[in-house]
């Protein structure tokens, strides 16, 4: 069963309020999206494993800690998705990007694919899918569809507000994915947005309508 784990750290729930906010502007928007976005990889790179090596200190010689190189990819939806690459790149440099490109149809709410790319050893790393929104679920099911076809074995979904709709299909279809949230919110509305939520967010990203 997919653990569902909402990230209650104080930083990460003050910025999120001003990314909530109608008057926050796009490069506003975009800045608290990259720093929400490299607090929740603190958290979600806790578990990744560790080696010891040996080393000098100015003091002595010592055994001490390092990552054992599990190999790691991001993957951004598109568009939205992209606006926390950068924020997750800086903890986790190494880690390879993979994209893919689906947009939520607004008369039936079903997602498009239109575009993937993926690291080519697809089946050797561990995959943080992200994306701002989880709303009906169905872009981040679509999307760890398109990841599992090709060969992916080892994910994870980290997305700034969710939607219980979102999250309760979404752990329903994938329950070896665990979901990593920043703010659990209350609904949808007849449009399928996500309430309070933050409207559209590749467009405050991005700046289009
Ligand atoms: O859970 P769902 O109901 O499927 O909705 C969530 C999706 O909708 C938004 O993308 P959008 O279609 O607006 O595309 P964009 O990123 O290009 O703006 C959002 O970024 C998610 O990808
Ligand atoms: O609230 C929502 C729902 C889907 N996509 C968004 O960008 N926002
Ligand atoms: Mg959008």
């Amino acid at each position: 069963m997919a653990k569902v784990h909402v990230f209650d750290h104080p930083l990460i729930q003050h910025k999120l309020t001003f990314i909530r906010k109608a008057d926050t502007g796009t490069k506003e928007f975009r800045e608290l999206v990259d720093e929400v976005s490299t607090l929740m990889a603190f958290e979600i790179t806790r578990e990744l494993p560790l080696t010891e090596i040996n080393i000098q200190t100015p003091v002595c010689e010592a055994t001490s800690k390092v990552l054992a190189g599990k190999k790691l990819g991001v993957v951004p939806i598109l568009r939205a998705g992209i606006g926390m690459v950068e924020g997750i790149l800086k903890l986790i440099p190494a880690a390879k990007v993979g994209h893919v490109g689906l947009y939520r149809d607004p008369e039936t709410l079903k997602p498009v694919e239109y575009y993937v790319k993926l690291p080519s050893d697809v089946s050797e790393r561990e995959f943080i899918v992200v994306d701002p929104m989880l709303a009906t679920g169905g872009t981040a099911i679509e999307a760890i569809n398109s990841l599992k076809k090709r060969g992916a074995v080892n994910i994870k979904f980290m997305c700034l507000v969710a939607a219980p709709e979102g999250v309760e299909l979404l752990t329903k279809e994938h329950p070896d994915v665990d979901v990593y949230i920043a703010a659990l919110d209350e609904k949808l509305n007849d449009k399928g947005y996500i309430v309070p939520g933050l409207g559209d967010a590749g467009d405050r990203l991005f700046g289009t309508k």
